[in-house]
């Protein structure tokens, strides 16, 4: 028989918003504004997701490859609805709503390019029990363009310094034997960068750039895109380069050394919105929805996991997404993670809680982590 974690007993329970902010120097009958904890600082993909936003505009399918939009995106900060506090890590913005620290919490959660964004299925999996409140309540779609920022080489003006830059073709290697082609090739000369620093996403997304202009190049991971050009605002040399936003580069006061490095024009990130409890307006939604669930099965026993998915296709529940992370008990034993098409907490003709009872019987412990409005436009 399955455990189902304590939060997820029939979906019901109910934590309010914490409003524990208050304005500054107000009075005490005054409202109290909600927190947003956004993997920081200022100008990371996930702040732009939240400026745009605003958890009140109805598509959340927003474009920033244009950058006087990113700009605006600065402005449009709705500072008398919510209060933006950065995070350092993706975990700290669980712990910030766990806490109650913070009303809502933005995360990525994939990408189209480079797949699932590890750090946030690492959270979800909870293996400790650490965010046992923490559901899914909404997602937001962002494409995502990014570019090379850093310090132009003394001397250099213009693309006429690319000469002597390589030509644009990677070399193949028995790894990468038939490398793609760049999207795009530097503005200005690169050659004088020797490291380079970003989210650990954001290389997996800039592969073909980066073996045809930066090959053998040092590669340093850190916290976010916006933490990246922060460091190489820091750094004095004109030696490193981050890989970041446009309006990282505006922030920063850094140089646009290449635009639209990513392999791929369409490059789109998913971003999850992370809270404590249950939001009960989602009861009342007109809206397709999509919900959540990890579960564990027995993985002696064969077809245990068809046995799972088999729940879904009994009761006509599409299935959006699947992903997997060890389960950190036995070596090569697995966490799942099934996205499908319906809600928990508006299913008028009971399929979901049809699927969802089927796994009492096919899982070893499952968890509901959240039913939320589906934002992706269908062509
Ligand atoms: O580093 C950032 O700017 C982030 O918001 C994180 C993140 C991610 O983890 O996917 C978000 C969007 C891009 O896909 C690259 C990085």
């Amino acid at each position: 028989m399955a455990r189902q974690d304590s939060n997820t007993s029939s979906g019901s329970t109910v934590i309010n918003v914490p409003l524990n902010q208050k304005r500054h120097g107000v009075l005490e009958s005054e409202p109290e504004i909600p927190i947003v904890s956004y993997l920081g600082p200022i100008s990371s993909y996930t702040h732009q997701v939240y400026t745009l936003v605003q958890f009140t505009t109805p598509a959340w399918i927003i474009s920033l490859t244009d950058f006087d939009l990113a700009q605006a995106a600065l402005q449009c900060f709705d500072s008398d609805r919510y209060d933006y506090k950065p995070a350092t890590t993706i975990p700290d913005v669980f712990e910030a709503v766990q806490s109650g620290e913070a009303a809502l919490g933005v995360v990525p959660f994939e990408n189209s390019t480079n797949g699932a964004v590890i750090f946030t299925l690492e959270l979800l999996a909870d293996r400790h029990a650490s965010f046992p409140d923490i559901t899914v309540c909404g997602e937001a779609y962002l494409d995502v363009s990014h570019c090379l920022l850093g310090r132009k080489a003394r001397n250099s003006n213009d693309s006429s310094e690319l000469s002597g830059t390589s030509t644009g073709t990677a070399t193949p290697t028995s790894s990468m034997p038939s490398p793609g082609k760049p999207r795009t090739s530097p503005v200005y000369s690169i050659q004088h960068i020797k490291r380079i620093y970003t989210h650990p996403q954001a290389f997996g997304q800039c592969e073909n750039f980066l073996q045809a202009y930066l090959k053998g190049v040092e590669r340093i991971d850190v916290s976010s895109t916006s933490r990246a050009a922060e460091m190489v605002k820091e750094d004095t040399s004109r030696e490193s380069a981050a890989i970041a936003s446009s309006l990282a580069a505006t922030v920063h006061g850094l140089d646009v050394l290449a635009q639209g490095i990513e392999d791929r024009e369409d490059n789109t990130t998913r971003f999850f919105i992370i809270r404590k409890g249950v939001d009960e307006r989602a009861k009342d939604t007109r809206n397709p929805t999509k919900s959540l669930i990890s579960f564990t099965v027995d993985h002696r026993s064969p077809g245990a996991l068809a046995d799972v998915l088999d729940c879904f296709r009994r009761a006509k529940l599409n299935l959006t997404s699947i992903n997997s992370r060890p389960t950190k008990v036995v070596p090569f034993q697995y966490i799942f993670f099934v996205e499908f098409e319906g809600s928990r907490l508006k299913d008028p003709d009971g399929r979901v809680e049809e699927a969802l009872s089927g796994l009492e019987e096919h899982t070893q412990s499952w968890r509901w982590l959240g039913s939320w409005d589906d934002k992706l436009i269908k062509l």
